[in-house]
């Protein structure tokens, strides 16, 4: 590693490309199924946890959320159940029920299996629809058993979501607690998968040319999702005769005597006994059963420009790859998220029971299902405002063969199911508390989502299409390489490991994250051919700051962080990231010993916290103890400009103990100059201060001021100090459970992050995106 790259493989990045092995490819498989348990196990186990909404601290406190206070809202919803839904969290709440018996595409695998699935839904309905979502897993494979356990529990919730229960089974349950309960019962695997595929099979219909009576559709899988799949595009026209049905044994045809009721229903009179003759010269298929059940000679067979939705999840019946090898006029669609078109309920399920509960939705009927399914497909053919397309950057999404379906990090997806699926409920008279102002209704939805989650959606994909080369500076640590190969496995970039190799190498073998460093590079900066060239640059830089030649030597043998700074400040990489071993200050000493800080612009941190949905961006969190009210207004500056870059239209509040000079004193006096520079300085975001923390972030309290500027709660909180900055940031992090995503390091002239040295490898791998993403800009 510390020889001299051959001349041919010099260049603008004169070490190692990014090679693609099989190998590597296993690895990767490998190392996401590592990080999947690390991700579900580390801190709390699990992915959920409950928040209360009111406060108790106090004895008042606990007599009104408990004895005796609580006994109001109880008679109260006594004498009137429907009072439950503004006493209680019931009109929000969804409970996700299962049983484990069609789990994913991986079988009967059991309830308590199942969970870390059902705890994934749950968490989709918060992030994409602000339900509250909760797993509950019933053991019993007893159809009678279950339907007993569930149908009691409609006082609970707003709704029910049944999840990955095997047909037949699913079909009865389902069937007899929509009779017994009077909320929303919705077999998500059903109708959600039903909806969206037939969404995308709309639009696929519309971009070959096709008109849906004289299309031949064949379907393998005869289970729940398939059977309602089929109802669902029979609903929209489909003729019956054009649909071929196939199970385990091959076409359900008249003939077979094995069939239920279910299977029965769609069962042809035809000649056809094999999945392969059925698909000779058919239109279109929709795969709903097991990994690799078609092969590429099937779908060489199909009809001109087939439509193939191979939607078996984790693996489809066949992978995008095959049908390319034989079809290139295909329009495919699977259930994943790394390839375009992914038809998947994720589109569905959290937007449908949004839209139901906000209506009070007694049931969730057909003329729901079908206009949450002309809403997706409408969406899909708008065009796809800039921040979506960020999101995806490197993808084509306009409407054609590659986007058929809207992607899952579409902000404008709440604010299109939900008011379609209100309204057809109101029209077909199922709706209890009808929607008057639509418009107001829309946007209270939009308000609804954070756009956080899009945003760093959107730096990841930036960082997909320009993949960069990022130093990760401690490059032995544990977690340093699993961000690394994690980065490396996104498709990221190149990371680069400063450490010695046989060190790296140990490490990597003992974690069980696989064998090969393709796509990997290692710098020992002791061993590097690099040292000679680098210290020369030091030492032109420190000679006239009391070091020598010698020490200077040093430091670059020996720092990580100076060498790894080296190599970005020299452009033989394009960031870096480092933090885990030392404190911040300390890494950030030895970076801006090597990098300098951009012209006019202040070095500082940012971090972002997001709690309950809302995303506040504090500054400075780590660098000026005490901020001038000049260096206060660079530093609302340059955060209300990443705040902007992120997707948030920044409403910047200088911060206080004081609010509009009251209190008076010196720390509120920095403020309110920095206020005034920023209004000479004519900056085109909205600021205010100085202001106390609890009125900037409260609109009733902020309309006490009706001179105040911001236009809503303030969202970037400029703090009068690091002191005030930091701890905030841990209080948020560590009582009000906020996650926070940095400090990001502003303001130097080369893209270096330094994280917290408790950060995890979700931490560190953020960081070195957010580093690559400003290196590719
Ligand atoms: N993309 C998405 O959003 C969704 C995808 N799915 C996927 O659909 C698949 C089925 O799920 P679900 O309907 O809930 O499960 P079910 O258990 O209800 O149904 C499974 C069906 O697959 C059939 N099957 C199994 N092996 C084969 C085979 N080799 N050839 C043909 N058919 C076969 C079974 O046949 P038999 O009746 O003879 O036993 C059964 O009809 C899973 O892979 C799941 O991940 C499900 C929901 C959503
Ligand atoms: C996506 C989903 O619900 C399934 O595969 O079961
Ligand atoms: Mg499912």
């Amino acid at each position: 590693m510390g020889t001299p790259p051959s001349p041919e493989r010099r260049g603008p990045f004169p070490f190692c490309p990014l090679r693609i092995k099989a190998s590597m490819v296993n690895d990767s498989k490998r190392n996401l199924e590592r990080e999947a348990l690390l991700f579900h196990s580390t801190g709390r186990p699990g992915k959920i946890e409950i928040h209360p909404t009111k406060p108790l601290a106090t004895q008042r406190d606990l007599s009104l959320a408990y004895s005796p206070g609580v006994a109001a809202p109880c008679l109260e919803i006594a004498r009137d159940p429907s009072t439950a839904y503004d006493y209680t969290a019931k009109g929000n709440l969804v409970a996700v029920i299962s049983n484990g018996t069609a789990v994913l595409g991986l079988g009967d695998l059991g309830a308590l299996a199942g969970k870390p699935v059902m705890e994934g839904k749950a968490v989709l309905f918060k992030a994409f629809a602000d339900v509250d979502g909760i797993d509950l897993e019933v053991d019993t494979r007893d159809v009678e058993e279950f339907i007993n356990c569930v149908r009691y529990l409609g006082p609970s919730f707003g709704g029910i979501n049944l999840e990955d229960i095997k047909a037949p089974e699913c079909f009865i349950i389902e069937s007899r607690l929509r009779e017994l309960m009077d909320i929303p019962v919705f077999h998500d695997d059903q109708h959600g998968t039903a909806i969206i595929a037939t969404a995308g099979f709309l639009n696929a219909l519309d971009l070959t040319g096709r008109k849906i009576s004289d299309v031949r559709l064949v379907v393998n899988g005869a289970g729940a999702a398939a059977i309602a799949c089929v109802e669902l595009v029979k609903a929209v026209g489909l003729p019956h005769e054009n649909v071929i049905l196939c199970d385990s044994k091959g076409v359900v045809h008249r003939g077979r005597t094995d069939l239920n009721q279910w299977k029965s229903a769609h069962a042809q009179d035809t000649p056809l006994r094999t999945l392969e003759e059925a698909l000779a010269g058919a239109d279109a298929f929709f795969g709903l059963s097991v990994k690799g059940a078609v092969t590429p000679a099937m779908v060489a067979v199909m009809a001109p420009r087939p439509i193939i939705f191979a939607m078996a999840n984790p693996d489809p019946e066949i992978t995008p790859e095959d049908v390319r090898s034989v079809r290139q006029d295909a329009i495919m669609a699977t259930g994943r998220s790394d390839y375009p078109n992914q038809i998947n309920n994720v589109l569905g399920f959290p937007y449908i029971f949004r839209g139901a509960l906000d209506v009070r939705a007694r049931t969730i009927n057909d003329e729901m299902k079908i206009a949450a399914a002309k809403a997706i497909a409408a969406l899909a053919r708008e065009d796809v405002p800039d921040e979506v397309a960020a999101a995806y950057a490197g993808r084509r999404l306009r409407y054609g063969p590659d986007y058929i379906i809207p992607v899952p990090f579409d902000p404008r997806l709440i604010a299109a199911i939900p008011p379609a699926v209100a309204e057809a409920a109101m029209r077909s008279g199922v709706a209890r508390r009808p929607i008057i102002d639509m418009e107001s209704y829309r946007r209270e939805l939009s308000a609804r989502l954070d756009p956080t989650a899009a945003s760093l959606q959107a730096l990841a994909a930036e960082v997909q299409t320009r993949p960069q080369r990022v130093v990760f500076a401690e490059g032995e640590e544990e977690k340093m390489i699993r961000a690394a190969l994690a980065f490396r496995n996104a498709g990221y970039g190149t990371p680069i490991l400063i450490g010695r190799e046989e060190r790296i190498r140990e490490t990597i073998t003992s974690l069980g994250l696989g064998t090969t460093l393709d796509g990997l590079e290692i710098q020992n900066a002791k061993l590097s051919y690099h040292t000679k060239h680098y210290t020369d640059f030091m030492y032109r830089r420190l000679q006239r700051r009391g070091s020598l030649y010698r020490d200077v030597q040093r430091m670059v043998n020996q720092d990580r962080n100076v060498f790894a700074a080296c190599m970005v400040a020299l452009e033989d990489a394009d960031a870096m990231v480092t933090g885990t071993t030392r404190h911040f200050h300390s890494c950030l000493n030895d970076v801006l010993r090597v990098v300098d800080p951009t012209p006019n612009e202040l070095v500082f941190s940012v971090t972002l916290m997001i709690a309950r949905g809302r995303t506040v961006f504090i500054a400075d969190t780590n660098v000026h103890e005490a901020p001038t009210a000049e260096e206060l207004a660079d530093i609302a500056t340059q955060a209300a400009a990443l705040a902007r870059r992120m997707g948030h239209e920044p409403r910047v509040a200088l911060l206080s103990y004081s609010t509009f000079g009251a209190p008076v004193g010196r720390t509120p006096d920095r403020s309110r100059q920095a206020v005034a520079i920023l209004e000479e300085r004519r900056v085109t975001f909205e600021f205010e201060g100085e202001i106390g923390a609890h009125v900037a972030l409260d609109p009733e309290l902020l309309s006490l001021y009706p001179f105040c500027r911001l236009s809503g709660p303030a969202n970037v909180l400029i703090m009068p100090g690091l002191h005030s900055a930091n701890i905030s940031s841990k209080l948020l992090q560590k009582m009000g459970g906020a996650t926070a995503i940095g400090p990001i390091l502003m303001g130097l002239s080369r893209p270096c992050q330094i994280v917290p040295m408790d950060a995890t490898v979700s931490d560190i791998l953020h960081m070195a995106t957010v580093a690559a993403a400003e290196a590719g800009r």
